[in-house]
């Protein structure tokens, strides 16, 4: 299946970053939002990225603005009417993905596979809101999208052999690294980093060393860039506190019981870098 025009829904921190690499691979893109103020800001980050790019010589000014070219934006959906291929990112709340799905599938061709960025969200439980499941497919990007490598394509139980296949080919065309995934809670890669995360703040709260000394320990133990906690404070623990309870609930897991001390500081408002103070301060 050939495609060349994705439509992206959802125009905040991690449409932009996919409108960005996908205009950059050289496909064309029309990036839909229901807030006008959203679509100018998207543009707005993605020609920041992009100027950074200049700066260091990895594209040139023309290139530049061959990619803006190619990113069309719209308020309407029935702008993703010649997609071929749909990205879901808007913002995380079932109800909203299972209408915006809908409608999407009410508006694009028959042909066109539709996948969505949630984090959260079962895809068996979202595909079923389409007449056809078998083209939805998840595309979990991770942010910064410009930046990370992975992706993974997670499988529905009903999401077809082809609808998959295309989707880890799409992936690669825009230089991402496919990994499949079978639909579960927080799919691979959240399920083994935030409950890891979890640990670490039970390590801290059991007091058998300081934050720093912890985040020392798996960076220097377990070769890891950044410590459990410091990444605890740059995800946001209120972020990682919803995994969690995500995790104990369907699994119906006593493994996954959020860490009190966790669920202490989101109580006080202590997020994280977002709140200038979560595990450190950032004032
Ligand atoms: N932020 C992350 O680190 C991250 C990582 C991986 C996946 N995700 C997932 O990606 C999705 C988007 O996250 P984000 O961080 O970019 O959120 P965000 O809040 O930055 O952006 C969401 C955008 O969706 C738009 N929107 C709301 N309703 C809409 C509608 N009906 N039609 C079109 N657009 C609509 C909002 O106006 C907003 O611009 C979520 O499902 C999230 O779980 C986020």
């Amino acid at each position: 299946m050939h495609i060349q025009h994705i439509g992206i829904i959802g125009a905040g921190q991690m449409g932009s970053g996919i409108a960005q690499i996908c205009a950059s691979a050289g496909l064309d893109v029309t990036l839909r939002d229901v807030s006008d103020e959203a679509l100018q800001r998207a543009l707005s980050v993605i020609s920041s990225g992009l100027d950074r790019a200049v700066k260091s010589g990895k594209i040139n000014a023309e290139q530049k603005a061959g990619i803006i070219g190619r990113i069309r934006t719209s308020t309407e959906i029935g702008a993703l009417a010649s997609s071929d291929f749909i990205i879901e990112a808007a913002t995380e709340q079932l109800e909203l993905k299972q209408r915006i799905l809908k409608e999407t599938e009410a508006v694009v061709k028959s042909s066109a596979i539709i996948a969505s960025n949630t984090s959260s969200v079962s895809i068996t439980k979202l595909g079923a809101s389409l007449t056809s499941p078998e083209r939805f497919v998840g595309m979990h990007f991770f942010n910064p999208v410009p930046v990370m490598s992975l992706v993974e394509v997670i499988r529905g139980i009903r999401t077809s052999d082809s609808t998959s296949d295309t989707t880890r080919m799409l992936a690669e065309k825009i230089g991402k690294t496919p990994i499949s995934v079978r639909n579960s809670p927080g799919f691979v890669v959240n399920r083994i980093l935030v409950p890891m995360i979890n640990e670490a703040v039970f390590v801290l709260q059991d007091g058998l060393a300081t934050a720093e000394e912890i985040d020392a320990g798996m960076k220097l133990g377990a070769n890891h860039p950044i410590g459990p906690l410091a990444l605890a404070d740059l995800i946001g623990l209120d972020t990682c506190l919803t995994v969690m309870e995500v995790f104990y609930r369907d699994f119906n897991d006593p493994k996954y019981r959020p860490a009190p001390l966790l669920r202490e500081m989101v109580d006080a408002g202590t997020l994280g870098r977002k709140t200038g103070s979560g595990f450190y301060q950032y004032v």
